[in-house]
């Protein structure tokens, strides 16, 4: 059987108002199984990988339901720990125009809020797996997933599995604990591989303040100074030309070279929600098969790109769907 890669984090329930609604404009909402680690976990099966998502659901229909969407999408969740608490959900209203989309969380209390780090028994969850990735949603939620996280992330240095980290900084989320936040992310990037990042997140974490104009090769240099066992921090960068046409590029930086992918306009969005994890799983996949970092960085780019032409959080497109675009062959039908 191949390695696994292993996705630690909250699996979320999301309610959605339909189209552009606003929230309960109409009495409807859209319900999908989201989260930042389960939308990588569930990315890297369509590219071929084995996944196994780590969390903590209620036992009940809901948490059940969960569990099975993610199996429905190939990822092993075998491992996800079935106990008490409730259900973390966010509402989410999708943007339009001049109007950015906002999240609502409501997961306060959820059953992977809740659970104690002891729930994880991290040697054996991580025996057979070559990957592990967390994101830094999961320090935000409670105290006991920050444990729990930097538990994670030691156990597998100790047992030669590479690490991700994606900074994912969530305001809202951190609440009363937000002064913690900046010691806590470091805690973790000490041990990642790879940072999904940009410079505003080390200067949050490191209080680095950028003087020249190429701010994020300076992050980067400080980061990789800071962080011994990193290789890569990626990030994306998305200009907006007007109010419909975003623009999004990749970035990648080694210890001395950056690596910058096409820029892809991104006009039509149906769904923005989950595209940061379809990069960060495009990259992943790059690293994960050899590619090099220029071909990684350009195919998390385009990875990340065509999610944003999927409803959910999920990216469901399979590697020759990333390709077409590489490939800029791509028209209106394919037949
Ligand atoms: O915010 C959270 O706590 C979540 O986990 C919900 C979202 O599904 C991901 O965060 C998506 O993030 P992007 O890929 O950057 O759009």
């Amino acid at each position: 059987m191949k390695p696994a890669i292993v996705c630690f984090g909250e699996v979320l329930l999301r309610l959605s108002s339909p189209g552009k609604e606003l929230l309960l404009q109409s009495p409807r909402f859209d319900a999908h199984i989201g989260g930042a680690e389960a939308n990588v976990a569930v990315s890297l099966h369509k590219f071929g990988h084995r996944t196994r998502v780590v969390s903590a659901l209620p036992d009940s229909t809901l948490g059940r339901a969960c569990a099975d969407e993610l199996r429905r999408h190939g990822v092993d969740t075998d491992s996800i720990h079935f106990g008490d608490g409730r259900m973390g959900m966010y509402f989410l209203t999708h943007g339009a125009g001049h109007r950015p989309a906002e999240v609502l969380y409501d997961r306060a209390n959820s059953s992977f809020a809740i659970a104690p780090p002891a729930t994880y028994d991290w040697a054996s969850l991580l025996a057979d797996a070559r990957w592990l990735h967390v994101s830094g949603i999961t320090p935000a939620v409670s105290a006991a997933t920050a444990e729990a996280a930097s538990q994670a992330m030691q156990a597998a240095r100790k047992a030669n599995v590479q690490i991700s980290f994606d900074c994912n900084f969530r305001a809202r989320l951190w609440g009363s604990r937000s002064p913690e936040a900046p010691r806590l992310l470091t805690r973790l990037c000490e041990q990642a591989d790879v940072i999904f990042g940009d410079d505003r997140d080390i200067a949050f974490m490191l209080g680095f303040k950028a003087s020249a104009a190429d701010a994020r090769r300076e992050a980067a240099d400080v980061a990789f100074k800071t962080f011994k066992h990193l290789r890569y921090i990626v990030c994306t960068e998305r200009a907006r030309h007007s109010v419909d046409v975003q623009q999004l590029t990749g970035l990648l930086f080694d210890s001395k070279n950056a690596y910058t992918s096409r820029s892809y306009p991104l006009h039509s969005i149906v769904d923005r929600i989950g595209g940061g994890d379809a990069f960060a799983a495009g990259v992943l996949h790059g690293l994960l098969t050899g590619m090099t970092p220029q071909e990684s960085i350009d195919f998390g780019a385009a990875a990340g790109c065509l999610k944003h032409s999927i409803p959910g959080d999920f990216n469901l497109l399979g590697v020759s769907d990333v390709e077409l675009l590489l490939s800029e062959k791509g028209g209106d039908v394919r037949r």
